[in-house]
């Protein structure tokens, strides 16, 4: 039996545990010295709550992401390949504080690696 569509998105705890994520993981990007330079001016709430669209929705759970497409969101700030890993690792401590199981950790990077196509637009 093939795994549900949804597996994943269960895994995290539905939308309520992606947003518990989400709400960990954007102030540790204004805090961490590599990434906080490009969220001095961000309204964390609005984007923790369009991140947890964005990630629900890539899990395969009940959401759609309704914001600018991913290379228009970043086109303005310079976003290097270090700064991509830089936000990787981010997520990571925040999935990790709040024990998300590791192979569901590793499942939804894999689908968000792919946007560094579109996300990282410098090599400075
Ligand atoms: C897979 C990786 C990433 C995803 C899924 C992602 C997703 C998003 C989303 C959904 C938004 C909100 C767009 C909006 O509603 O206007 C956003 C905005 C933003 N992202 Fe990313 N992003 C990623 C990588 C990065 C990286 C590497 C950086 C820089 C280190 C970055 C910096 C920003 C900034 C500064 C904003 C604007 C926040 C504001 O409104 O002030 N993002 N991103």
């Amino acid at each position: 039996q093939p795994p549900a569509a949804d597996a994943l998105y269960q895994a995290w705890g539905g939308k309520a545990g992606i947003r518990a994520v989400m709400d960990d993981f954007v102030p540790r990007l204004a805090a961490d010295p590599r990434t906080a330079p490009f969220f001095v001016k961000t309204d964390r709430q609005h984007l923790a709550a369009q991140l947890t669209e964005q990630l629900c929705q890539q899990a395969g759970g009940p959401c759609a992401y309704q914001g600018p497409p991913m290379k228009l969101a970043h086109e303005d700030l310079e976003i290097t390949r270090g700064d991509f890993n830089a936000l990787v690792e981010v997520l990571q401590q925040a999935m990790q504080a709040r024990g998300i199981p590791f192979a569901a950790q590793n499942a939804m990077l894999a689908r968000l690696a792919p946007m560094h196509r579109d996300i990282v637009n410098s090599s400075r």
